[in-house]
């Protein structure tokens, strides 16, 4: 049986298949803003994307995600605390079944509704295969979702969901522009980490904003009708895919502000 969120092949369940979830740099970690580190050399985050490198929507069987043309540089990751270019991969979300969780990383303590991650590989390597299982090889965007106002830029994504109801399922999506998933505040934290899902790898820059975005509770209902089941399966419900914070073994948590 292959890894999900359920109590026989969820998170606590992960290190028989991979043992790397008991690793020194597993992700996600709480957030404590008080123990974090202002560091003044952090540069800010600079962010280009390029909407026609949006290719499309997917339902994986884990989450939902849109998937970018990676094979130029046209929508890339620079500055922040890495060095060198990074290109979009992809991005996807973690939310609950609840608007009282689903986020991965915390604030002390404090769970989000949702929290969206965008992935980008570092170009020192070919690919993001290649790259996905380097120490320097990820650099993670993550961003959380609050409940408010509804988001007009998130309402884009959800349009697509019935479509890609079911594992397995993708449809074509072009010209989406992340940024306007970005929040209007780039101020971040950020450490060294993981992959929150196996294969667990600890490849990943985290860089996690301090500002939410927004998404009203109606939003977040819709992402709760995809399913981790494939057609024609007992449906069951795409909620909880988030994995609970892990040790910080040490880790030093920088803040790129005061
Ligand atoms: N949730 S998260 O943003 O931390 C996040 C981001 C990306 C992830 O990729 C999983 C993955 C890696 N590979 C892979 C394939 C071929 C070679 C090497 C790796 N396939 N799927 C998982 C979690
Ligand atoms: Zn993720």
């Amino acid at each position: 049986m292959s890894w999900g969120y359920k109590a026989n092949n969820g998170p606590q369940k992960w290190v028989e298949n991979f043992p790397i979830a008991d690793g020194v740099r597993q992700s996600p970690i709480d957030i404590v803003p008080g123990q974090a580190s202002y560091d003044a050399g952090l540069k800010p985050l600079n962010l280009k994307y390029d909407p026609s490198t949006c290719l499309d929507i997917l339902n994986n069987g884990h989450s939902v995600q849109v998937t970018f043309a990676d094979d130029t540089d046209s929508s890339r990751l620079t500055d922040g605390p890495i060095s060198g270019l990074y290109r979009l991969k992809q991005f996807h979300f973690h939310w609950g079944a609840s608007d009282d969780k689903g986020s991965e990383h915390t604030v002390a303590g404090t769970k989000y509704p949702a929290e969206l991650h965008l992935v980008h590989w570092n170009t020192k390597y070919a690919s993001f295969s290649e790259a996905a299982s380097k120490p320097d090889g990820l650099a993670v965007v993550g961003v959380f979702l609050k409940i408010g106002g509804e988001n007009p830029n998130l309402q884009k994504l959800l349009k697509a969901f019935d479509t890609i109801k079911s594992k397995g399922k993708q449809t074509s999506f072009a010209n989406f522009d992340p940024s306007t998933l970005l929040p209007g505040c780039l101020d971040y934290w950020t450490y060294d980490g993981s992959l929150t899902t196996p294969p667990l790898y600890e490849s990943v820059t985290w860089i996690v904003c301090k500002e939410p975005i927004t998404a009203s509770s109606a939003q977040m209902a819709k992402f709760r009708t995809l399913l981790f089941s494939a057609d024609g399966a007992a449906p069951d419900c795409m909620v909880n895919n988030y994995r609970p914070p892990q040790p910080l073994k040490g880790r030093t948590v920088r803040a790129s502000f005061k």
